[in-house]
């Protein structure tokens, strides 16, 4: 019987807006029921982030085992990992619990520029949490990162993603937030047989922490409810359009975006 048991794995926001926050929320609005495993506390609000708390991997390891015992997840998502230690322990639960339907947003760095992953982490996300994924989320700089190449043209994102599926994604979708000169934002999904363009509107605002937070867990609420990947990828691009599309106009800085703007049609 599908409940809509959805996960995040990832950092809390204090601000609200990205992270485990947003993720909760955007579960909430999509109707799947909302699980967290946090790995760090970020002292953050739409300037920046202040600090960061790591959680200690044994703590991370019990909250694993707390929802495997009693709440077994029908899919989950992973945001901030922050370290080697981290991405190890989430991956070999994951692994060990035959945790299915995975999708992995591979957080890198803040829009402020904060390091929200470890430099020396990156080839240890490669290794371990590629191979679960169902679907990876990297927005362009993220999938420069992982790919160690240059993304400029349509035709260097196709091999990103053909790239990132035989390191073991099942799914790829390269998101287009970060495209310059190409005025829609595109995402490119790469199912491993075939790419499909999910086309946006792009609005001019600062209003865009969280972001991809927010699409991943949409994606995964999706996931969650029995969605196709398509499917949930379709709606989730349709979401954070709304979200963006009527924002909030809180915070100084980059405000979050407008979770519940999709659900009450505005
Ligand atoms: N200005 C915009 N207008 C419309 N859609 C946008 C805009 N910016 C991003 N998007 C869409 O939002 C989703 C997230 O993409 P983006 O590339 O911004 O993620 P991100 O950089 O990982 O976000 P963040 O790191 O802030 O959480 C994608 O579907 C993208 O196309
Ligand atoms: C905790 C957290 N996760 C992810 C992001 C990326 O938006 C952020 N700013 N903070």
């Amino acid at each position: 019987m599908i409940t809509g048991k959805a996960l995040t794995i990832a950092g809390s926001d204090s601000g609200g807006g990205a992270g485990i926050q947003a993720d909760l929320k955007t579960f909430q609005e999509l109707g799947a029921y909302g699980m967290s495993v946090i790995t760090a506390i970020t002292s953050q609000n739409t300037l920046g982030v202040k600090d960061i708390h790591p959680i200690p991997v044994e703590h991370v390891s019990s909250q694993l085992e707390a929802i495997e015992e009693d709440l077994r997840p029908e899919a989950i998502k992973t945001g901030m990992l922050f370290s080697v230690e981290i991405i190890e322990v989430v991956a070999n639960h994951i692994a060990r619990y035959g945790w299915e339907k995975v999708v992995v947003d591979p957080v890198m760095i803040a829009k402020g520029g904060a390091d929200l992953l470890k430099k020396e982490a990156v080839q240890a996300l490669k290794k371990h949490l590629l191979p679960l994924a169902t679907i990876i989320t990297p927005n362009i700089p993220e999938a420069q990162e992982l790919t160690g190449k240059e993304i400029v043209s349509r035709t260097d994102r196709e091999e990103a993603a053909k790239y990132l599926h035989s390191l073991g994604a099942k799914g790829v979708v390269i998101k287009g937030g970060h495209l310059e000169g190409i005025e829609e934002p595109v995402d490119l999904y790469y199912d491993g047989s075939s790419m499909h363009e999910f086309k946006g509107k792009r609005i001019e605002t600062k209003q865009t922490h969280g972001t991809g937070c927010t699409f991943a867990a949409a994606i995964t609420a999706q996931l969650a409810l029995g969605r196709s990947p398509f499917e949930a990828v379709e709606t989730a691009k349709a979401f954070i359009q709304a979200a963006i599309s009527h924002p909030l106009n809180i915070g100084n800085g980059h405000g979050p975006t407008n979770h519940w703007a999709y659900r009450r049609n505005v």
